[in-house]
C-alpha cells in the first residue's frame, strides 16, 4: 500500500480483508450489495450520461471517460463501467480485495487497473478523473471531510463524484444493523458502526466544504415483498445516494 493513510481506519479495513473470497458470491456476506446493483447502476449510469451529454443507447456509451471507483471491493461497480467503455481505476484500502477483483476481471475479459491505495494517494500522485464512484465508504472511513477532499482533488473541473452511504437514525438502526446483521444475516455482526452513519444534510455539508456541488440526492429503498431495490425521490431514511460536481 502507498503512504498517505490519513482516512483509512485499520479496523474498518480489517473487516473487509476478512470477506474479500466472498465479493462475487451473489449469496454470500456481500448479498446486500449484490441485491443492490441493478438500482444503483441504473443511478449511476443516468447520472454519467447526463453530466457527459452520452447516450446510453449506444454500445459504449462512456468510452473517452477516466472513472475511480473508490473503495472499489470486489470490483461489483468498476465490472460494469468498464464494460459501458469507461477506462476505469479501482482503488481499495484492503490488499485483499486487489487479487480477487483482477481475477475476476480477467475471467469476465475486462481490463481494470485495480491498485491497492487510499484516495489521499492517489490525490498526492496528481491523478486526475472525470468520474469518482464513491459507493458505501465513507461511513467506514476514520476522517470523512479529509476523504471526500481528496476524492474532490481527484475530478477534473466539470467531474462528477457518485456518493452513496447510510442515514443516521433509529430506522437505519433497526434495517441495517438489526435487520440486515442479526435478522437477515446479510452480512456480520459489527460490520457497520451506527455512530459511523451520516445523515444526508451532513453530507451534503461534507461535500461542500470539499469544495463540490451537490446537484441530486436520492433513497435506494428496499421492498421485500418484491425483494428488490428501487430509487426513491422521497425516502432517504436508510440508504441514500448523492451526485456532486466538481465547478
Ligand atoms: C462496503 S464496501 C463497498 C465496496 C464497493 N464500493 C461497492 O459498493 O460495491 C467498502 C469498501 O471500502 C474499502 N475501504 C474502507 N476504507 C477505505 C479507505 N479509506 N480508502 C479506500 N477504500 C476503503 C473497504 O476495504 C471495502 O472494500
Amino acid at each position: 500500500m502507498q503512504t498517505a493513510q490519513t482516512t483509512v481506519d485499520p479496523s474498518e479495513v480489517a473487516k473487509f480483508e476478512a470477506m474479500a473470497a466472498e465479493w462475487w458470491d451473489p449469496k454470500g456476506k456481500f448479498k446486500p450489495l449484490h441485491l443492490m446493483n441493478p438500482c444503483r447502476l441504473d443511478y449511476i449510469t443516468r447520472q454519467i450520461a447526463s453530466e457527459f451529454n452520452r447516450d446510453l443507447s449506444t454500445d459504449r456509451p462512456f468510452e473517452g471517460l477516466r472513472l475511480l471507483d473508490i473503495g472499489c471491493g470486489g470490483g461489483l461497480l468498476s465490472e460494469p463501467m468498464a464494460r459501458l467503455g469507461a477506462t476505469v481505476v479501482g482503488a481499495d484500502a484492503a490488499a485483499g480485495n486487489i487479487p480477487v477483483a483482477q481475477v475476476h476481471a480477467e475471467q469476465s475479459g475486462l481490463e481494470i487497473d485495480y491498485r491497492n491505495v487510499t484516495a489521499e494517494a492517489l490525490a498526492e500522485a496528481g491523478e486526475q478523473f472525470d468520474v469518482v464512484l464513491n459507493m458505501e465508504v465513507v461511513e467506514h472511513v476514520a476522517d470523512p471531510q479529509a476523504y471526500l477532499t481528496a476524492c474532490q482533488q481527484l475530478l477534473k473541473p466539470g467531474g462528477l463524484m457518485v456518493c452513496s452511504t447510510i442515514n443516521r437514525n433509529p430506522k437505519s438502526f433497526a434495517m441495517a444493523i438489526v435487520g440486515a446483521e442479526y435478522i437477515m444475516r446479510w452480512l456480520p455482526k459489527g460490520t457497520h458502526e451506527w455512530h459511523k452513519f451520516i445523515t444526508p444534510d451532513e453530507l451534503v455539508s461534507l461535500i461542500q466544504n470539499a469544495g463540490l456541488e451537490p446537484v441530486d440526492r436520492k433513497g435506494f429503498v428496499f421492498n421485500p415483498v418484491s425483494w428488490q431495490w428501487k430509487i426513491s425521490d422521497r425516502d432517504l431514511s436508510v440508504n441514500y445516494v448523492t451526485a456532486s460536481v466538481k465547478p
